[in-house]
């Protein structure tokens, strides 16, 4: 071989580079030194890079603590400003009421441990109610030493019916976070917020189904999944820092690691505790560090499952010991601990999952920063980033600041039960009409409700609101990359009101799937439910026809009504009574702000009336003649002065004694009173809120279009079949009006005064449990309890009878054909969720009859659906996800598969939320019921004739 230079070379041997000619060595050298010159630039590059690297973490590390003092004097300023506030109204703050700021009175655990604890004074401990939940955070087919989901208790599992589940359907992979859901979590302003999203709701329809897409989200973009989450949250919102080192302490290595590694329960009651934003409800308290499965966890999971449901032969448990799967992918090995990977899109959101534990993961400051990396736009961070269209003119209501006129803390306490515990009677009117003003008083509540009653607050229609949520298959939802649509190709993909839809597009209502409620097609069976021969106030029974306490206004010795509402005494001789209804007409017809909290409730419920007035803290009252009381009302005038527990017991049941009786066969039949002045009668209506009754109807839109198709034993089955949902059944008003009134009967629950088990409430927060409930009605048993009753209506238990407000909501319901008249309901329970309450995966049990429903109130939140939930964790449930968001004001019917076929949950709410679940016991359970209240009175009857002689 020949070089360059004409010199002669063997390539078998190896040359030397002296042999070589100048020119090649020199071009060797000059090659040699530039790559040398290029490695050094690109040295110094990424030590500069390192550098600044280094510098934005200590940058980010300052950010972090000048936020956490921020916070902190934000802290102390809020806190001086409520006491102020309290100071100047002369009650106590909220951390004051015993009741409500000891934790320990309100132990989390399943409702019934809840309400047998309220009950005995002594129950089975939270924490094997927790640890209970605990084990079966794995689905069923996956032992790990604890019970499957099939041989745990119900109360555990959740299940409200003693059926079976029916067969695994395939488990979805982890969601997306694309959730866009306007919910600000965690702020100062809260009850501001809450008033306003109570006001804004009312007569907006909104897209209201949601199945987020399902493609895996990034582990490495946690500030987009933040973000797009809506929830920002993180430091800023006056939670503090959770401690890390006692997270991840999920077993999953077999029977012993899984028992072992069970918290104990003196390790669960040292658990540090974060109490919730100023101001946040006393008594409700978070745990940072709750077990958590290893990150990643879930996802192996489910993966793991859904294969093994397609027939692949995997071994669950080797699968998921194998740590690695799900350690490697989350960054453990950095020492970041990210919040837990959720099937569950709203997971995240929850205010124990949204707090960083490490200071390298963003702040809030820098996902305030970031560009958002969707179409739209966050109105504010902590509120979801719509990515569509802009369909609709928005108002964009800054909620970051209260109006002007608004102090911080002054509109949150008017709705909460502190508050209202020590709240004078009448330095917030409870509406801006009520009192004969036309609001404007400077008030927050009054302020809110009249910009509620103009339609003037509101979250904007598009934060709420995505394109498509409608239908299965939408451009953003199919870009996604993933289809939403488990039907099959074969199915007809034809929706049955898509016309009805459409053509409502003209009337405003342009959300896709919405029909006026009128258009709706009711069953033939619904058919002769007319509303006016439906109507139920001609018959209807005095309620409550007890005692003193329906003396109202009017015994008080006040003026005569200023509003035009008539006394109907005369048509309904159970109002002149004392009936709780004519109690509360009277407040709001006479024109004066409402009685303090603790009258009221004496008002709301005739056994507080009748109890002796020392027990209540309050003034006797005056007994009505005993020769003007029915049979049923007697016991009231008996009970007044004794308050024997079986009086009072009688008397909120006596509801049910005289449906059908006396009242009803003198009602005159000829002057029916007006639907509005009746429901203003039972406060159910604002006074000045006088839209007639039909007009209103017409403002319900309707969506019954409701799809999820899931294999049922082997067959395509739209599972959620059957439900509908009817917007602005409650108008910003009354739904303001509710949520006092359901605070006002939490108050007394948590006063003691409530009898029986009306009232229960945790008695410490966690994840995945517990949430205020009061039933009325009936008693619901939602678990086996301490005597081994199993889950069901126990008649033999007393609780309250349903209120006025909930018998002239059924009536409403009824009147407008969303429930038949045959099923109207006779019982409710009350729902009080704190940010973090959820209610587990379950199929209300068939002692209630079909359809049954449910409000909401206070904020918008999803209920998931389908046909295997599961819960994955405490307060992390999965197996589907089909999601129906619940407006304010709205109203849920589950009938059908979508109240038989599928179960449904609803997930750790973002913000306090109400619900009313109304449903209609079953024949025989009612006739049970009307049973033991007759003995009851019979036999206090026989009590009182043996004392008379
Ligand atoms: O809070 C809700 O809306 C649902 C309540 C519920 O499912 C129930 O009470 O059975
Ligand atoms: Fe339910």
């Amino acid at each position: 071989m020949e070089l360059a230079g004409g010199q002669q070379v063997d390539p078998r041997q190896p040359v030397s580079a002296a042999s070589l000619p100048e020119n090649i060595k020199q071009r060797g050298q000059s090659k040699y030194q530039r790559a040398k010159e290029q490695l050094a630039r690109e040295a110094r590059a990424i030590n500069n890079e390192l550098e600044q690297l280094q510098q934005r973490i200590e940058e980010r590390e300052q950010a972090l603590l000048a936020n956490k003092e921020k916070q902190a004097a934000l802290d102390d300023e809020h806190k001086q400003h409520e006491a102020r506030l309290f100071k100047q109204l002369n009650v106590h703050g909220p951390s004051l009421p015993a009741a409500s700021s000891d934790n320990s009175e309100y132990d989390t655990a399943e409702e019934n441990a809840g309400q047998e604890r309220q009950q005995n004074g002594h129950a089975q401990s939270v924490e094997e109610a927790s640890s209970e939940a605990d084990n079966l955070a794995l689905p069923p087919g996956l032992s790990m030493g604890g019970p499957s989901m099939h041989n745990l208790p119900d109360e555990v599992i959740g299940f409200e019916s003693d059926e079976e589940p029916m067969a695994a359907s395939e488990q979805q992979g982890p969601a997306t976070h694309e959730l866009q859901m306007g919910a600000a979590a965690g702020s100062q302003f809260q009850g501001d917020r809450m008033l306003a999203q109570t006001a804004a709701s009312g007569h907006n329809n909104r897209a209201l189904e949601h199945r987020p897409g399902a493609s895996a989200r990034q582990p490495s973009q946690p500030s987009q999944s933040t973000w797009t989450n809506g929830n920002a949250a993180g430091r800023d919102d006056g939670w503090a820092q959770a401690s890390p080192e006692k997270g991840a302490a999920w077993g999953v290595g077999g029977p012993e690691t899984n028992g072992a590694q069970q918290t104990s329960a003196a390790e669960q009651s040292e658990r540090p505790v974060r109490r919730g934003p100023p101001g946040f409800t006393p008594g409700q308290t978070f745990s940072p560090d709750q077990k958590r499965r290893p990150p990643g966890f879930t996802r192996a999971l489910t993966e793991a499952t859904s294969e093994r449901s397609r027939g692949a032969k995997i071994d669950l448990r080797d699968r998921l010991n194998r740590g690695q799967d799900f350690k490697t992918d989350r960054g453990m090995e950095n020492g970041i601990t990210q919040p837990q990977e959720a099937t569950n899109p709203f997971q995240l959101r929850t205010p124990q999952q949204e707090v960083p534990t490490h200071p390298m993961l963003p702040s809030k400051q820098e996902v305030l920063s970031a560009e958002p990396q969707s179409r739209g736009r966050a109105l504010r961070p902590d509120m979801p980033v719509y990515s569509g269209p802009r369909t609709r003119q928005s108002v964009t209501p800054d909620y970051s600041t209260p109006p002007a006129s608004m102090p911080p803390s002054a509109a949150r306490p008017a709705f909460s039960p502190e508050f209202s515990l020590g709240m004078p009677a009448a330095p917030y009117p409870r509406s801006p009409l009520e009192n004969g003003h036309g609001g404007g008083n400077g008030r927050p509540g009054e302020q809110m409700a009249a910009h509620a009653a103009q339609g003037s607050l509101g979250r904007p229609m598009e934060t709420l609101r995505a394109p498509g949520q409608f239908t299965d298959r939408t451009p953003s939802s199919d870009a996604r990359g993933r289809s939403q649509d488990r039907r099959p190709p074969s199915l007809p993909r034809v929706r049955p009101v898509s016309s009805a839809a459409s053509s409502q597009q003209e009337d405003g209502g342009s959300q896709a799937g919405f029909v006026p409620l009128d258009s709706l097609q009711r069953p033939a069976k619904w058919a002769d439910d007319g509303e006016d021969e439906g109507s139920p106030f001609i018959p209807h029974p005095p309620i409550f026809p007890s005692s003193a306490s329906g003396s109202s206004s009017l015994q008080n010795g006040h003026a005569q009504p200023a509003s035009p509402v008539k006394d109907w005494s005369e048509q309904f001789p159970g109002l002149t009574l004392g009936g709780h209804s004519g109690a509360a007409g009277g407040r709001q017809a006479n024109g004066h702000a409402p009685p303090p909290p603790d009258l009221a409730a004496a008002q709301d419920f005739p056994s507080l009336a009748a109890a002796p007035a020392a027990a209540r803290g309050g003034t006797p009252r005056a007994a009505s003649p005993a020769s003007a009381l029915t049979p049923a009302t007697k016991a009231s005038a008996w009970s007044n002065g004794g308050g024997a527990a079986i009086s009072r017991n009688l008397l909120a049941q006596q509801s049910y004694v005289s449906l059908g009786t006396p009242a009803a066969a003198t009602a005159p039949k000829t002057s029916k009173p007006e639907v509005e002045a009746v429901e203003l009668q039972r406060n159910l209506r604002v006074a000045g809120d006088d839209a007639d009754d039909k007009a209103r109807k017409r403002q319900c839109r309707s969506k019954v279009d409701f799809e999820l198709w899931e294999k049922v034993r082997g067959r395509d089955t739209n599972t959620v079949s059957g439900l509908e949902l009817h917007t602005s059944v409650l108008s910003p008003l009354e739904q303001v009006r509710m949520v006092e009134t359901i605070e006002r009967w939490v108050a007394s629950g948590k006063r003691g005064e409530l009898q029986g088990r009306t009232f229960s409430a945790p008695r410490r927060s966690m994840p995945g449990k517990g949430r205020i409930t009061c039933q009325f009605g009936c008693c619901y048993n939602y678990a086996v309890d301490q005597q081994g009753r199993k889950p069901g209506i126990i008649a033999e238990e007393i609780v309250e009878a349903m209120p006025p407000e909930l018998e002239a909501l059924s009536d409403r319901l009824v009147r407008w054909g969303i429930v038949p008249k045959a099923i109207r309901p006779n019982s409710a329970i009350i729902n009080v969720y704190e940010p973090g309450d959820c209610i587990p995966p379950h199929i209300d049990h068939h002692d209630f009859v079909r359809p049954f429903v449910t409000l909401s109130l206070l904020s918008e939140q999803p209920i998931m659906f389908g046909q295997r939930l599961i819960p994955l964790s405490p307060g992390n449930f999965g197996g589907s996800d089909y999601y129906v968001r619940l407006p304010q004001g709205s109203c849920l019917v589950l009938k059908g598969n979508g109240a038989d076929v599928a179960m449904h949950c609803v997930p750790p709410v973002n913000q306090r939320r109400m619900s009313i679940t109304l449903r209609r016991m079953a024949d025989i359970h009612s006739q049970n019921v009307q049973r033991e209240i007759s003995a009851r009175q019979e036999k206090l009857s026989r009590e009182h004739d043996s004392h008379r002689w």
